[in-house]
């Protein structure tokens, strides 16, 4: 067992428990909410870990026991896998996919004791699960007094400074330790609030599409990365060696700003217990004055309307590639 040292004692975790990836990775700034750089960074949609928030203070002894006692008695989004990967799939897109997908998770519904049971009892070489619910009216009288407690003012605040759309979510995410979201984006902005444990969350801006090969927009995958950070296939991916990110631990009462159309991959640490996490979701402003020359998330969202318009006119997702590669191929290359 690795002996600490004082900052690790600190801190609470160590490298050690930290999956290893061949990627570079910078630091994402760790400001207090009171730095008037927090509220710069927000406005350029750049990721930032905003400490003093007390965003989730009173949700911070939500540890399993409390949430068992007092989450209440309806059914909890459970996902399960046979790996650490919990790669999300859209399960409406299941039929354009054809025959050759196999998800690699499977979502039960579950009461709270039965999962906090097999969390307590999970065994090396059992199943994983992730508890991926958003909170709804149907959690105890506690639940619903923590969850007014939060620090609305606060965010309330910067969606209105932000002018971001409406608030879509509250996501509860409790993982086992090691538990891996791999790498994705989302279409919504995002302060994700850590409640316990340790998550490491890798960014990487709108702009390095290109390195990170995003699965088709009718794939159940679709917004999900084709690599496998742990086994990068650099023949299918070669752009993938020239990805940079940036990286961030958070703990108890952190909130990390992931902006909108940003890939993000968040592990649970190894060897850390589990994880509690609640996130808010917001939809995108309004998209206000295009101003020229597009942001990276612009041409995100522009190429996902290529795809969509390309689908829906060739009525055969077979179609598409080889229409793309006569459009391009020997011509924009
Ligand atoms: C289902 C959402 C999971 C979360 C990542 C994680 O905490 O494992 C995430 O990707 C997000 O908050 O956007
Ligand atoms: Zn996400």
């Amino acid at each position: 067992m690795k002996v600490l040292n004082m900052a690790e004692r600190k801190r609470g975790w160590d490298p050690s428990q930290l999956r290893k990836y061949d990627i570079q990775l910078e630091e994402i700034p760790r400001l207090s909410c009171n730095d008037p750089r927090v509220e710069e960074l927000i406005s350029e949609n750049k990721p930032v870990v905003i400490t003093d928030t007390k965003l989730v203070s009173s949700a911070l002894k939500w540890d399993i026991d409390y949430l068992e006692k007092n989450i209440g008695s309806g059914d909890f989004s459970v996902f399960l896998s046979r790996n650490h990967k919990f790669k999300y799939y859209d399960d409406k897109k299941l039929q354009d996919a054809g025959t050759e997908f196999t998800p690699s998770t499977k979502r039960v519904d579950m009461k709270f004791p039965e999962f906090a049971k097999k969390l307590r009892q999970w065994m090396r070489g059992d199943e994983r699960l992730y508890l991926q619910q958003p909170l709804n009216n149907t959690v105890g009288p506690a639940i619903v007094e923590d969850f007014l407690k939060f620090n609305w003012e606060w965010v309330n605040g910067r969606q209105k400074k932000h002018s971001w759309g409406h608030l879509t979510s509250n996501l509860l995410l409790v993982a086992m330790e090691g538990n891996v979201t791999p790498c994705h984006y989302d279409e919504q902005q995002n302060f994700f609030a850590e409640v316990k444990g340790f998550k490491r969350c890798i960014l990487f801006p709108p702009e390095q599409f290109d390195c990170l090969y995003p699965h088709p927009v009718f794939h159940p995958h679709d917004r999900q990365s084709q690599v496998d950070f742990e086994h990068p296939d650099y023949v299918r991916f070669p752009k993938f060696r020239e990805v940079r990110g940036q990286e961030a631990v958070v703990g108890p009462g952190d909130v990390l700003y992931i902006p909108i159309y940003w890939w993000h991959h968040i592990e649970s640490l190894m060897r850390g217990g589990y994880t509690v996490s609640i996130n808010f979701w917001y939809k995108a402003g309004p998209m206000g004055q295009i101003l020229y020359p597009l942001k990276g998330h612009q041409k995100v969202a522009i190429m996902r309307n290529v795809e969509k318009m390309l689908v829906e006119a060739l009525q055969d997702t077979s179609q598409v590639g080889p229409l793309l590669r006569a459009l391009v191929l020997g011509r924009y290359t």
